[in-house]
């Protein structure tokens, strides 16, 4: 049982933070402010402090300096209102515990405090500059999956660790990738992004890995690659499950142990670079159909990153249209707000490219509306949500087929029908219904068309009881 400060200015709060946690036997301190806070924190004797970002006077950002002089390692949870990720560095980066974003619910909260009083605070201190105005790279959003995103990204980036982003075409996936490197100790080396679905398969290895004068008609110098070109700092290896199989060992190499061989040498070179991966494809299915190796992706996804498509968080849909807006020198006599018609018809559109096509449709908006206000009609029209990108039906069936074969082959259910029957079991019918539809019930063309023999298709079609 502990001694906890709560530094909140609204009574209701600390009123069921008191209640909540004398219930489960911890002695409770409430400050309306970080002032407050502070005088009471003189008094010594606290285990763990609960602070509230914005608070009157002095804010729960700054008082967190002033609180570790005199509380020391004492575990800080902050609470914040909203949350970007400016707060969720400079919180981290602050020596929080924790933070937790209004509305929460106290047993969340009750969860977060237990395991900082068993744990106590991570040592590592160190300050950051607030984040300069919103730009280009500013990553925007408010839902409560962007909230997380920013958690993760301040908890991920000083560390060196690999970070595997998921997530469908324009979502942000390198605009995440570049958050982490800026908020890493490396941000003062390069960020290096790669795609390696551009590149040729026989030029990836050249690409990342450098080669040596003489190693090929045409080089007639040593290059450097990508992998040795950001020592210091953080490459980007976007697509990642298009990197070729046989390289696949070689990258596994030069991120674990550290060292790359240019093509032609014969001797590694050191290299410190920290990696980042995206891919839009699920790497799980490649690995299931054996072109993706496991160690590899084992070694990326230490901490994985997944950013849900725009259209399952609709709430980040306002806030990113209104910075684009602003982004997209905003011409005089309008005041950088969307009209709520125009916000409505937003929301409702499925945006199968993410947050590219959104800001596209702004800038696209911005144009046509010369100066004034936008309104629905200036918006590029929207595209059917049947074009959501979805990846080629046949590729779809084999890493289904692949997924389902390792399933039955490691099955104990003691089936006794054979695997290759199985799975023609469930193929063969809708390929025989649709087929005869096709044919209007015609076998003999339905035959045909599928080149089996008649009688063969008649004893299917009796199996599976398909009329
Ligand atoms: N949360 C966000 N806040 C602000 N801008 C964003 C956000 N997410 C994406 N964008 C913008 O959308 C565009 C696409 O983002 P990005 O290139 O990072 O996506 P991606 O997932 O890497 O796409 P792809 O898979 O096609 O490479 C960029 O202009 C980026 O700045």
């Amino acid at each position: 049982m502990g001694r906890i400060l709560i530094v909140d200015d609204e009574a209701s709060i600390c009123w069921a933070f008191r209640e909540f946690l004398t219930d489960e036997g911890h002695e409770v301190e409430i400050a309306a402010s970080a002032e407050e806070g502070l005088r009471l924190a003189n008094g010594g004797g606290l285990d763990a402090v609960v602070l509230d970002v914005r608070l009157p006077g002095m804010d729960g950002l700054t008082a967190m300096t002033r609180f570790r002089e005199r509380i020391g390692a004492t575990p800080i949870i902050v609470i914040t209102a909203f949350g970007n990720l400016d707060t969720a560095v400079r919180a981290i980066e602050g020596g929080a515990y924790d933070y937790l974003v209004k509305p929460f619910d106290l047993d969340q909260a009750g969860a977060v405090i237990k395991r900082a009083l068993e744990k106590g605070t991570p040592s590592k201190i160190r300050r950051s500059e607030p984040e300069p105005q919103p730009g280009p790279e500013t990553l925007i959003g408010a839902s409560p999956a962007m909230q997380d995103l920013f958690k993760s990204i301040a908890l991920v980036a000083p560390t060196d660790v690999p970070v595997l982003i998921t997530g469908e075409s324009g979502t942000g996936k390198e605009l995440v990738a570049r958050a982490i490197h800026r908020h890493s100790s490396r941000h003062a080396g390069p960020f290096l992004p790669v795609c390696l679905a551009a590149l040729s398969p026989n030029l990836v290895e050249r690409e990342l890995f450098g080669h040596v004068r003489g190693s090929f008609t045409g080089a007639v110098q040593d290059q450097k690659g990508l992998l040795e070109l950001a020592h210091g700092g953080t490459v980007l290896l976007d697509e990642v499950g298009d990197i070729p199989t046989l390289l696949q060992v070689k990258l596994l190499r030069a991120i674990e142990h550290r060292e790359v061989t240019p093509v032609g040498d014969a001797k590694p070179r050191a290299t410190n670079i920290r990696v980042v991966a995206a891919t839009n494809r699920p790497l799980a299915e490649l690995m299931a159909t054996g072109q993706f190796r496991d160690d590899l992706f084992f070694r990326l996804s230490v901490f994985p990153i997944h950013l849900p498509p725009l259209r399952d968080r609709p709430d980040d849909i306002p806030v990113l249209a209104e910075h684009f807006l602003k982004q997209s020198r905003l011409p005089d006599g309008t005041d950088g707000h969307l009209s709520r018609e125009v916000l409505a018809e937003l929301r409702s559109r499925p945006w199968p490219g993410n947050v590219r096509e959104l800001r596209n449709a702004i800038e696209h908006a911005a144009i046509v509306a010369r100066g004034r206000s936008i309104r629905v009609e200036h918006l590029p029209t929207s595209h059917p949500s049947a074009t959501i990108a979805r990846p080629p039906i046949g590729r779809e069936i084999q890493e289904q087929a692949t997924l389902w074969a390792h399933q039955e082959a490691q099955s104990t259910t003691g089936d006794e029908t054979p695997l290759y029957e199985r799975f023609l079991t469930l193929v063969e019918p809708p390929l025989l219904r649709v087929v005869l539809e096709r044919c209007q019930g015609n076998r003999a063309a339905a035959a045909q068309m599928l080149g089996m023999h008649r009688a063969t298709l008649r004893q299917r079609l009796r199996k599976y009881g398909v009329e």
